[in-house]
């Protein structure tokens, strides 16, 4: 007998700009999977509600969706990639769940998971520095709880880091040939900056001072 559980997901890291998006609903629920899939930079988003948030309506008006101001039709599922039902209506949401894991697409469904194929973590953003946390379906609020917690812990300085971090990186790949040397400087580079944050330093500059630092040991 398998001991798996729906519980147990993969968590993977989606790039959005040019896929379809459908959110079937317009309601609070819809409107949090709007904005995590907007701020993830999504630029095809089609809702298909009879009504929505004033949120949704004022990004609607600010062309960052289209709107579709009906209730949903099997034929907007043509095209989708990605797709959330999270309408209201039980009912619906698990046949838009059916007809979307029928052929082949990735569908959440907002009041019963198990019904979709794919579930939403609790994100924090702080520039390309993306912390997500879930409970894999046990609990959105621990969720949610732990990932204002972490907000509180780690400011936006965390997304300078980062890409100071990615600016050395690639640095050290230009420059650094031995492959041992390499990533010794970018684990040393790491723990710095976790360390002691942004240091005003030119990035060629802290990647001859780890250089050295490291072939001096
Ligand atoms: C399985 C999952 C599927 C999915 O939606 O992807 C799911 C499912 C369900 N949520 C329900 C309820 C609530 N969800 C929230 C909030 C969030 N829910 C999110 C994710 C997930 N919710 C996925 C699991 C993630 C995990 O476990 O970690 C977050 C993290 C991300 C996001 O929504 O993008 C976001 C917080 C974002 C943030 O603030 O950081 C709140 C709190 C609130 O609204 O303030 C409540 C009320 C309190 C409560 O129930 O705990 C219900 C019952 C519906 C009903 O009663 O009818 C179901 C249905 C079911 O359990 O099957
Ligand atoms: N997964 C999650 O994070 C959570 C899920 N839920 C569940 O998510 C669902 C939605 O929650 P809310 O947004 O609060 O609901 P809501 O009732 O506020 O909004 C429902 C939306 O669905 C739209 N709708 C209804 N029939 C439709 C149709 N035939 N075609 C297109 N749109 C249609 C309505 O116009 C409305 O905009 C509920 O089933 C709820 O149980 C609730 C809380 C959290």
């Amino acid at each position: 007998m398998s001991d798996t559980s729906p519980y147990d997901c993969y968590p993977v890291m989606m790039r959005l700009q040019g896929k379809r998006c459908l959110i079937v609903g317009g309601g609070p629920v819809a409107e949090r999977k709007l904005e995590g899939l907007l701020a993830a930079a999504a630029d095809d988003i089609v809702l298909v509600s009879p009504d929505a948030t004033a949120e949704i309506r004022e990004l609607s008006e600010a062309g960052r969706l289209r709107w579709e101001r009906r209730h949903y039709r099997e034929e907007d599922m043509a095209g989708a990639w990605l797709v959330f039902a999270a309408t209201g209506d039980k009912a619906l949401n698990a046949s838009v769940g059916r007809l979307a894991e029928r052929s082949g697409k990735l569908v959440n469904v907002a009041h019963e998971s198990e019904l979709g194929n794919f579930i939403t973590p609790s994100i924090l953003r702080r520039g390309e520095l993306l912390v997500t946390v879930t409970a894999s379906g046990n609990s959105p609020s621990f969720s949610r709880l732990l990932r204002k917690e972490l907000e509180a812990r780690y400011g936006d300085e965390y997304g300078i880091t980062v890409k100071r971090l990615g600016q050395l990186r690639k640095l050290a790949l230009e420059q650094l040939a031995d492959g041992k040397l390499r990533s010794d400087v970018l684990e040393q580079a790491a723990d710095e900056a976790l360390a002691r944050g942004n240091e005003r330093k030119d990035i060629q500059q802290w990647l001859n001072e780890l250089t050295d630092k490291i072939r001096g040991r």
